[in-house]
């Protein structure tokens, strides 16, 4: 087991380097399995979920090949199209296979996804999509059966604008005969990259980055080479990571745009953001945040990926701050732990209500999801003392070289192993 030492105190300052995007690759690397040939996808971050999506392709016959940050991903030989419970539990986007597999051998078997630290996250829209494009679904045994004769194009309404099913259904429709039109599709950054690397494959889709998108299947598909796009999710965690400990950090290789919900915020709160073509730099010295109203909403709302980081930096401001949570019912694991540090904060349904703290103080805490434990390591580089945070596993799922980037920028935080 491992953990996270934290002295805090430290105001962050210098340059950090934004890695590839984990929700973009994730898509990316599945969609490798819609072709039987090799694709080279570059920027990958080195991450856990990174790691786990090369074990299911392998599992399935795939080879993977890792050279820095390129993934070389080789389809031509796959033996299985079954990813069972241990693949499936240990990530949760492990279903993004279901679409490609579809399109490509008409017949997939997953074990079943299930919930998660965050919410109950069902399936239904993925498969509702899937239905709509000819697939008979069977749900048995904690298993998903998907078979198909074959994939017709069809129109599909999304009763919420889900960012996974959106991604599987492109996936299954860019083989399917004829065009598949996806209405209140999400309108991630990731899925507008998940288009730019299927059409160099030879796909033709059109809308990503809207709320409708049209597919037109084709009947073949090339390699290609592709660099994913920048993490905003990261970029976003390292700018409160400065506001929070009173820094001054500029974060490079981001699309500014991407995060412009984000930035709004933090330029609320009082805090100088300026803005270049590829970087974003914060200044928060001398200062105390002004309180804000935060609601999570799909793109281009504000993210719910940056939701438990928002809160650790609301804790510390002067007033009181009202934060929604309307994407996942159970994203609120961090208030408990950042109570321990010294917050003040009541969660009432889907709102919580952060009065403000002049000090958070360092505690033993525990990192129940990926986000929740990001927030932490933030009140944790905050606080006064130290801080230990337990839960590593579920950090390295999303942040590559978190203690590395962080110390460059003056953190003090170590990992100590069992
Ligand atoms: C690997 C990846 O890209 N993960 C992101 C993706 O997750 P993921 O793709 O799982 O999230 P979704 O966009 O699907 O979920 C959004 C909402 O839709 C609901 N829903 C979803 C599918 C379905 O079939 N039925 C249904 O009701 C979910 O319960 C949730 O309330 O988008 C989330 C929302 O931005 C992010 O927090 C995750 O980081
Ligand atoms: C919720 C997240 O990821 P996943 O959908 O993979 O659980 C996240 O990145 O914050």
């Amino acid at each position: 087991m491992e953990r996270f030492f934290i002295t805090g105190g430290n105001p962050l300052q210098g340059s950090v380097r934004v890695s590839g995007s984990k929700n973009a690759t994730l898509p990316i690397l599945a969609a490798c399995l819609l072709h039987g040939a090799p694709d080279i996808i570059r920027q990958a971050p080195a991450l856990k979920d990174v790691e786990t999506m090369c074990d299911v392709l392998e599992y399935l016959g795939a080879r993977v090949k890792k050279e820095g940050d390129s993934i070389t991903v080789d389809t031509t030989h796959i033996h299985s199209v079954e990813v069972g419970e241990e693949l499936m539990r240990r990530m949760r986007a492990s279903n993004l296979v279901l679409g490609p597999l579809l399109g490509r051998f008409h017949r997939v078997r997953i074990s079943h996804p299930g919930g998660c630290n965050i919410g109950s996250r069902p399936m239904n829209l993925h498969l509702k999509g899937l239905r709509a494009l000819g697939a008979r679904i069977e749900e048995k045994f904690g298993y998903i059966n998907v078979v198909a004769d074959r994939l017709e194009g069809a129109k599909i309404h999304l009763d919420v604008p889900s960012v996974g099913a959106t991604e599987n259904i492109m996936m299954a429709a860019v083989l399917a005969r004829g065009t598949t039109v996806i209405r209140n599709a999400a309108r991630e950054p990731e899925i507008v990259d998940l288009q730019n690397f299927l059409n160099r494959m030879g796909a033709r889709i059109k809308g990503a980055g809207t709320d409708v998108i049209r597919i037109e299947g084709v009947e073949h598909l090339e390699s290609v080479e592709h660099t994913v796009i920048p993490d905003r999710i990261e970029a976003g965690t390292h700018l409160v990571a400065a506001a929070i400990t009173g820094g001054e950090v500029t974060v490079t290789n981001v699309i500014p745009e991407h995060l412009e919900a984000v930035l709004a915020k933090l330029k609320e709160m009082g805090f100088q953001v300026e803005v270049g073509d590829d970087w974003i730099h914060l200044n928060a010295r001398d200062m105390r945040p002004r309180p804000v109203d935060i609601k999570t909403l799909p793109y281009p709302g504000f993210p719910t990926d940056m939701q438990p980081q928002m809160m650790a930096l609301a804790c510390l401001a002067e007033g009181t701050s009202v934060i929604t949570e309307t994407i996942f019912e159970n994203r609120f694991k961090h208030v408990s732990e950042l109570l321990r540090m010294g917050a003040d904060i009541k969660v009432e349904g889907q709102a919580a209500i952060v009065r403000g703290v002049k000090k958070l103080t360092g505690a033993p805490v525990m990192a129940t999801d990926l986000r929740a434990g990001a927030a932490l390591v933030l009140a944790a580089f905050a606080a006064e003392n130290g801080s230990v945070i337990e839960g590593v596993e579920h950090i390295d799922r999303g942040y590559e070289k978190i203690e590395q980037k962080y110390t460059a920028l003056g953190a003090r935080i170590i990992r100590v192993s069992d």
